[in-house]
């Protein structure tokens, strides 16, 4: 596959943003196919959450553009790239605390069928959305859990029903913020299950901040790597996990702090 002749699920070109002095994304080109999970990668204030918050729409770029599908969305809020087919795992703050698990993923099974095809109400039965949040929880292996309220659910369980949110919104770019971050080792291997199952079904386009380069040896088809906002490496994992750029500007890091 000449993968140049295929349009991007989501590209960024010249990506910048400045906070005063300091460029915390500094001109960051980079294309995201349909089925490939890239993975993301740099030391601490590398920038890749501000690189996230620049495509998803929390921030404003300074310089440069986002585009989805090959159209610009630089100027959208984040609802609206949403509604472009964007998906960035929601933190618990965006959840309802008052409601159950499966009402939090009914509404995002709503709000994914109210943004789809206006002709086609057939989500929009009470019965059918539930019957959809329930297969979604089913999948991630929280059917148990349906009626709990998200603050009572244990902090791995609360991982699960994120990664739920986000299925249940069927995005075309899945966006995962170090998923496994606070998770017991026992719990890790679910989500990582998760994604690796989001990247098997259909052509999704999966993006991942990651620290632990066990989890980004098994995800990713690519890595990129950020250094001071800007992009140092991009290629095939085992390659940029062996290039002397990322071994100083990452591993080392690493290496040294064990
Ligand atoms: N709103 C902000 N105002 C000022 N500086 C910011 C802001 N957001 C991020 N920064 C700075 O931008 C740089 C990149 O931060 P960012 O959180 O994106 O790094 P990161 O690679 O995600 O780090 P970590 O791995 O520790 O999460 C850091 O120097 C950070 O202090």
């Amino acid at each position: 596959m000449n993968l140049s002749t295929t349009t991007p699920a989501l590209e960024t070109r010249g990506l910048t943003i400045r906070f005063g002095g300091h460029v915390a994304v500094n001109d960051v080109s980079c294309r995201f196919t349909p089925g490939t999970l890239t993975a993301i990668v740099g030391p601490n204030g590398a920038g890749k959450t501000t690189y996230f918050n620049l495509v998803s729409g929390q921030l404003r770029a300074t310089a440069g553009q986002v585009l989805v599908d090959g159209q610009d969305i630089t100027g959208l809020p984040p609802s609206a790239r949403t509604r472009r087919g964007l998906g960035r795992a929601f933190q618990l703050t965006n959840l309802f605390p008052q409601l159950t698990a499966l009402e939090n993923v009914r509404l995002a099974v709503q709000s994914r069928a109210d943004a789809g095809w206006s002709l086609f109400k057939v989500w929009n039965s009470r019965r059918d959305l539930i019957e959809k949040a329930e297969a979604v929880l089913e999948r991630v292996r929280l059917a148990d859990k349906r009626h709990v309220a998200p603050k009572a659910l244990s902090h791995g369980d609360q991982r699960k029903l994120e990664v739920a949110l986000i299925i249940a919104m069927e995005p075309k770019v899945f966006m995962f913020d170090e998923p496994t971050a606070g998770m017991s080792v026992d719990e890790v291997p679910t989500v990582l299950e998760l994604i690796h199952d989001i990247k098997q079904r259909g052509d999704a386009t999966v993006l991942l901040v990651e620290h632990k380069m066990d989890v980004v040896r098994s995800l990713a088809d690519r890595i990129i790597v950020l250094h001071n906002g800007t992009l140092v490496a991009d290629g095939e994992p085992a390659e940029v996990i062996a290039s002397p750029v990322v071994q100083e500007a990452y591993l080392g890091l690493e290496a040294a702090r064990a």
